[in-house]
């Protein structure tokens, strides 16, 4: 069976007018106007395939963002080939609009003077489908999300932002879409709604059949979530292919994280490279299993430690790993 997305050596690159400063530089710009070219994606290729959930990984600024936005086609590549159920996505055919749905976490589509179940009405116009049947689906999307009846009826804009993600996807899922693009669908949710979103997803792409592509920040979205990886870094492929498969790639990595003193860090740096924590006087040392022990005794006999963390070879070190590797 073909993929249902097909993404063939894409490339993107914005346009950016440079506003000059000053009367004459305005007047000047007037006739010659300067630009800055932003690469945004480099020739990019990947496939989704039916009943499959594809994770876009990468720092802030890497591309995921425009990779969700050319794959779902709101904005058109300059190069390359991209198709989601055999159709040029850009062209926005009905069709292609009936099956396919976009969740952009910090973009709602929710009026936020009405309530869920207002909107789930009004969508289910556009979309054509029976009033009731939609407010049905609703209900049960509503139920498995652990979003209340109340909830539902209550006007957007009092809802909290949890609340919100959750009718932003019972809205996007109301037409049973095939094809969904998800860009940070979890962003600042806590806990337990980052859950409930994560195993309605899960149990939607195993109930559809559905192919997902998917960005987010959080290691567990990715781990939980994604049959495939797709990491990002400045807009090129870092690494393409299954999770297990870049831990198989990667030496084995072990992390420990404490907090010390300058100069411990300071005696500690003499045998491990020792590197800052995103904490104040929060600092790691990264080191293969076998000098375990070493590391243990270096760092009892170099300084007074407080609060020390290890970690296990776990995806999120093994991707920065990767980010530092591209970056040397
Ligand atoms: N409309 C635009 N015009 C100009 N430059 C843009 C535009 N959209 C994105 N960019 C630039 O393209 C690059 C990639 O941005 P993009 O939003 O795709 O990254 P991202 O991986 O989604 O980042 P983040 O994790 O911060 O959301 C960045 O340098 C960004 O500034």
């Amino acid at each position: 069976m073909q993929p249902k997305i097909i993404v063939k050596n894409v490339s993107k690159t914005y346009r950016v007018y440079i506003k000059e400063n000053g009367v004459v530089n305005t007047v000047k710009s007037f006739f010659k106007r300067r630009y800055e070219y932003i690469e945004a994606v480099k020739g990019i290729s990947f496939t989704v395939n039916q009943g499959e959930i594809l994770g876009l990984i990468g720092l802030n600024g890497a591309g995921k963002t425009t990779t969700i936005k050319l794959v779902s086609g709101i904005i058109k590549a300059d190069k390359g080939i991209i198709r989601v159920l055999g159709k040029d996505p850009f062209l926005r055919s009905k069709e292609y609009r009936n099956k396919v749905s976009l969740v952009m976490g910090q973009r709602s589509q929710l009026d936020p003077d009405l309530s869920i179940i207002d909107s789930v009405k009004l969508f289910a116009s556009i979309y054509s489908i029976d009033k009731r049947e939609a407010i049905l689906r609703a209900k049960s999307m509503a139920e498995e999300l652990g979003l209340s009846e109340i909830d539902l009826q209550k006007q957007v804009r009092t809802l909290s932002l949890g609340q919100r993600m959750k009718g932003e996807l019972i809205l996007s899922f109301l037409h049973l879409p095939v094809v969904i693009f998800l860009d940070e669908p979890t962003i600042g949710l806590d806990f337990f709604t980052q859950r409930a979103i994560r195993n309605y997803l899960k149990n939607y792409k195993k109930k559809y059949n559905a192919s997902i592509i998917l960005t987010s920040h959080y290691i567990t979205d990715i781990e939980d979530l994604c049959d495939n990886i797709y990491i990002l870094h400045k807009g090129q492929e870092l690494y393409y292919g299954t999770i297990e498969k870049l831990k198989s790639m990667m030496p084995n990595i072990r992390k420990v994280r404490f907090n010390a003193s300058n100069g411990a860090v300071e005696r500690i740096s003499k045998y491990y490279k020792v590197e800052e924590a995103s904490e104040e006087q929060e600092y790691f040392i990264r080191f293969s299993p076998e000098e375990t022990i070493n590391v243990m005794r270096v760092l009892s006999n170099e300084a007074e430690i407080s609060n020390i963390n290890f970690h296990d070879d776990n995806l999120d070190i093994i991707i920065e790993s990767l980010y530092k590797g591209a970056e040397k």
